[in-house]
């Protein structure tokens, strides 16, 4: 480990971030009532320009008028090359209640677009005398923004999780398709004649996961767009989840049962991991560092990979 420690994530459960349009109030209540460990309502790309207004009062509505239970409650902004991301902002802090976590900034290119937006909610929230601090949340979903990923990781304490958006990122970057994740028909490779499908994502993730881990932030997996594939977003959050993803969004209800299977660990992951920290636990007190564990080498860094699991497991049962 460097002499500069990793820090930890936020402590909270992000397995499934479920969305929804800001201008389908009839949805809110759905949403609520969903097992997403996070609710994004958005005001961004899924509202019409001309629906973004009545979007914004319907979503700061229904933060104080519904009971959102246990969950995070992030509102998606527009983004800062807008005339309406600042207003958003103000408004939401001015006038939805205490309720309200998370604001999520969307096609972040650098660290000086959080900083802008970290700058004026400190502002209304000490001119409103704001009791709870709101967290921020962003999507790296341009060119710039993977090539910032650092940065932007690093940019504000404030900063509790980072989304992959594969839609727009697959847009920005000139990719030559119109899915949103999951295999992508002529990513492949050949070998005597047979095609085996690469994961095109695979370098974003690892880069988001690498940056996110490296300042104590949670890295999500955004969304997989075909939500009548239940196998395929199986297999891309189960990428995900082995990458060091913490969660998924939900584009469609149905996805919520799916991400939170993919991101808790099963019983059988959590029994083996707790044998593993018993055997090293009887490995230290014989002055071991390492021992065999059902035919394997175990050692000290087994037991930060076995606490990964704990650790998790212990956040569901909490
Ligand atoms: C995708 C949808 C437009 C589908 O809506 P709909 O046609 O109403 O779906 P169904 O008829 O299959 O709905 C079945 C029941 O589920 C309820 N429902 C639908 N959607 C939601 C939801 N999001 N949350 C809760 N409940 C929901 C319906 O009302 C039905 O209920 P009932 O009648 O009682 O049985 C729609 O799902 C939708 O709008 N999804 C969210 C879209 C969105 O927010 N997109 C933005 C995020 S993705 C993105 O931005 C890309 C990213 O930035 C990137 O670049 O990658
Ligand atoms: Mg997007």
């Amino acid at each position: 480990m460097s002499f500069r420690t990793q820090p930890a994530p936020p402590a909270r459960l992000n397995r499934c971030q479920l969305f929804g349009p800001g201008s389908r109030e009839a949805l809110f209540e759905k949403m609520a009532g969903s097992a997403a460990d996070v609710i994004n309502l958005d005001l961004e790309d899924s509202v019409a320009p001309d629906d973004k207004e009545q979007a914004r009062k319907n979503v700061i509505a229904a933060i104080g008028d519904i009971n959102w239970g246990n969950k995070t409650l992030s509102v998606r902004i527009n983004g800062l090359d807008t005339p309406w991301w600042y207003r958003d902002v103000v408004d939401l802090l001015e006038q939805a209640g205490e309720r309200l976590d998370q604001i999520m900034i969307p096609k972040v290119g650098n660290a000086a677009d959080i900083y802008a937006v970290d700058a004026l909610v400190t502002a209304v929230e000490a001119a409103k005398g704001r009791s709870r601090r709101i967290a921020l949340e962003v999507i790296i979903e341009s060119a710039a923004g993977i090539a910032h990923v650092e940065e932007i990781a690093a940019s504000s304490p404030r900063l509790q999780a980072m989304s992959l958006g594969a839609a727009d990122f697959a847009a920005s970057m000139g990719m030559a398709t119109t899915g949103i994740g999951g295999t992508q028909e002529n990513y492949y490779m050949l070998h005597e004649g047979a095609k085996y499908w690469a994961d095109p994502w695979h370098w974003a993730q690892t880069a988001i996961v690498a940056a996110c881990r490296t300042h104590g932030v949670l890295p999500v997996d955004g969304p997989f767009g075909d939500f009548s594939d239940d196998e395929g977003f199986r297999a891309q959050a189960r990428r995900s989840a082995t990458l060091g993803m913490v969660g998924k969004w939900a584009i469609h209800p149905k996805q919520v049962a799916l991400a939170n299977e993919i991101f808790s660990p099963g019983e059988k992951a959590v029994t083996e991991a707790r044998e593993i920290l018993a055997a090293m636990e009887e490995a230290k007190r014989s002055g071991a560092g390492a021992t065999v564990y059902k035919g394997r080498l175990v050692d000290i860094a087994s037991i930060r990979q076995a606490q990964v699991i704990v650790r998790q497991a212990e956040l569901i049962s909490a």
